[in-house]
């Protein structure tokens, strides 16, 4: 639902317009069918702060260019040419975009200084560009320019240009159409600008390095209706305002590539003054905590909706596991996710459980039991469980002793005779010569696709059917023995993480993955991935913390439990897996 004031001058008027819109259906502008329901309030809240003032540094030039001029500059760009090296033209989702001078790169929000583009600015900019600085609206010669073209509906996600990319002042003519740019200072002001067509716009000092701007995507404008408004501020005075339907814009951004890192007096959103943020391998209990907190617990919160839209096929083994069990099996899902195996057999009594509040609501959407709790304190009766199941869990834990606790927490919940499934992401992403799924992925932007496989078939299953030993009066090895010597991989220690690129073999057992986040993130909440600061790029990087394991490792670590026995451990697609029996 989403809730609308308005405000009428009288309560004529307003009775007026509850009488005709209340509870009616209307079409809104994108075609979808919205109704509205009125009620009064006492007082209107029009928060009318102080006369509202243009971010500093920033102006807005009426008139810049002649009908002629703009005409000839719509009509010199060719958006169809075969660009190959010259230029770099990308439909992005939300706009055209084509480059000259420098190619800007929206994986990393920066320019390659070493790679100017060949043919520079185009030459119709020239004299154009001359005249502005000769007639000081420009400081200095710009070497790169960006054409954006915007369809009635299309935007630009709020953002900050690179500080490290590009000089102080940055400058966007717009051509074909007039747009309200959105300003918002990071304490939360938002100063919505009028760009009239044929205007110059000018970011400098305050409003082009602290201030993010952008455009809403939306076919309408709220602007002013006084005649003789015609840019700067849109101010809230509701006596005041109108729709204006939007058309193609076409803007020009003129910015001068920087040679020297930023040093300017906003080091809180520059990327030139950032301090390396990357998280190092964790020393005690509590660095571990902090770790999952930062890197799984709050990623797992922000991602949650897009991860649970990737998250849709139970992998096979995991079903069979739950379907074997007797009807009326009582089954907790420790680090349920979305609860995609919540549902799988009807004859048993699951619950689940996970960190996230935001993936145990959407489980609760889907009419799951589940609940929000640490799988290191998992608020179930000891005993009380016939069977459990922990998928792609145990691997955020970010030492040893806490990855053997969850386990011993999952063994506390059952009964004895109860069995446990475990799965585990594998650092060995290729088993007997053959690449996991993970691997094989090798469509680009894949990597948030489930990291398990989902295939029905039983390729790339490797089973070790070790009966029923029991472990507990067997000789164990400390889980460290295995981590080192077994796996040719490094231990990272008092270090940085190193950041997995997803899609290749793992390199550390201890790493970063990156998951871009697709769709709408949370809106209220600021993002702070690794990166640059303010992105174009409307997929924020988020990374969460693993610590994949070798083979041998989890069934080391199940052997420390002492009460347990293992009855099958095997690799499944990238993954190590066992299952246990009380005993
Ligand atoms: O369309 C505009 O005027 C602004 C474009 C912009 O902000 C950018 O490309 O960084
Ligand atoms: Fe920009
Ligand atoms: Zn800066």
């Amino acid at each position: 639902m989403v809730v609308w004031e308005m405000a009428y001058k009288t309560a004529d008027e307003s009775r007026e317009a509850y009488s005709t819109l209340n509870g009616k259906e209307i079409v809104d502008d994108l075609g979808q069918k919205i109704i509205l329901y009125l009620s009064f309030v006492e007082k209107a809240q029009w928060k009318r702060l102080d006369p509202p003032v243009l971010p500093p540094g920033l102006t807005v030039i009426e008139e810049m260019i002649s009908f002629d001029d703009e005409k000839r500059l719509l009509e010199s760009i060719n958006w169809t040419e075969d660009t190959d090296n010259e230029n770099f033209q990308k439909s992005l989702k939300h706009r055209r975009v084509k480059h000259f001078g420098y190619e800007f790169c929206y994986e990393n929000n920066n320019v390659d200084r070493d790679k100017p583009l060949p043919g520079g600015l185009p030459d119709i900019c020239d004299s154009i560009l001359e005249k502005w600085l000769k007639e000081g609206y420009i400081k200095y010669k710009p070497d790169q320019l960006t054409i954006n073209q915007y369809e009635p509906g299309q935007g630009i996600p709020p953002h900050i240009d690179t500080h490290s990319a590009f000089e102080d002042e940055i400058v966007s003519l717009s051509l074909g159409s007039e747009v309200v740019m959105d300003f918002k200072h990071p304490g939360g002001v938002v100063v919505p600008v009028m760009l009239p067509r044929r205007s110059l716009l000018v970011m400098a000092g305050e409003s082009r390095y602290l201030w993010t701007h952008g455009i809403t995507p939306r076919k309408f404008d709220t602007v002013q209706a006084s005649v003789g408004h015609k840019s700067g501020i849109i101010t809230s005075d509701i006596g005041d305002l109108t729709l204006n339907k939007r058309g193609i814009r076409t803007s020009f951004t003129f910015r001068k590539v920087r040679k020297m890192p930023c040093n300017c007096s906003y080091p809180s959103v520059c990327d030139s003054q950032r301090k390396e943020t990357r998280p190092s391998f964790p020393e005690t209990d509590k660095e571990a905590l902090q770790l999952e907190q930062e890197y799984v617990h709050r990623v797992y919160e922000e991602i949650a909706g897009h991860f649970s839209s990737t998250r849709h096929t139970p992998w096979p083994h995991i079903v069979k596991f739950l379907k074997a069990l007797p009807s009326g099996s009582i089954v907790a899902d420790i680090g349920c996710g979305n609860g995609k195996y919540l549902g799988v057999n009807k004859d048993l009594y699951m619950v689940g459980c996970d960190r996230s509040q935001n993936l145990v609501d959407i489980c609760r959407e889907r009419q799951f039991h589940a609940l929000v709790c640490d799988a290191l304190a998992v608020p179930v009766r000891s005993g009380s469980c016939d069977a459990c199941i922990s998928v792609a869990v145990i691997h955020h834990f970010a030492t040893a002793e806490r990855r053997v606790v969850a386990l011993q927490e999952l063994v506390r919940l059952l009964r004895s005779g109860g069995k446990a499934l475990i799965y585990v992401w594998a650092m060995e992403q290729e088993y007997n010569k053959q690449k996991s799924k993970y691997l094989r992925g090798n469509r680009i932007g894949q990597e948030e696709k489930e990291e398990i496989n989902s295939d029905t078939s039983l390729r790339g299953l490797q089973m070790t059917d070790v009966g029923n030993q029991d472990l507990a009066s067997s000789s164990v090895s400390p889980v460290n023995d295995f981590q080192e010597g077994r796996c040719n991989s490094k231990k990272v220690t008092n270090s940085e993480l190193p950041i997995h690129t997803n899609r290749t073999s793992f390199h550390s057992q201890d790493v970063l993955v990156p998951w871009h986040l697709k769709g709408n993130p949370c809106k209220d909440k600021p993002v702070e991935p690794i990166g640059p600061v303010g992105s174009h790029d409307p997929s924020p990087v988020f990374h969460r913390y693993y610590h994949v394991f070798c083979e041998g490792e989890l069934e080391a670590a199940c052997q420390t439990l002492g009460n347990v026995s293992i009855l099958q451990s095997y690799y499944d697609q990238g993954n190590w897996c066992v299952i246990l029996q009380k005993v």
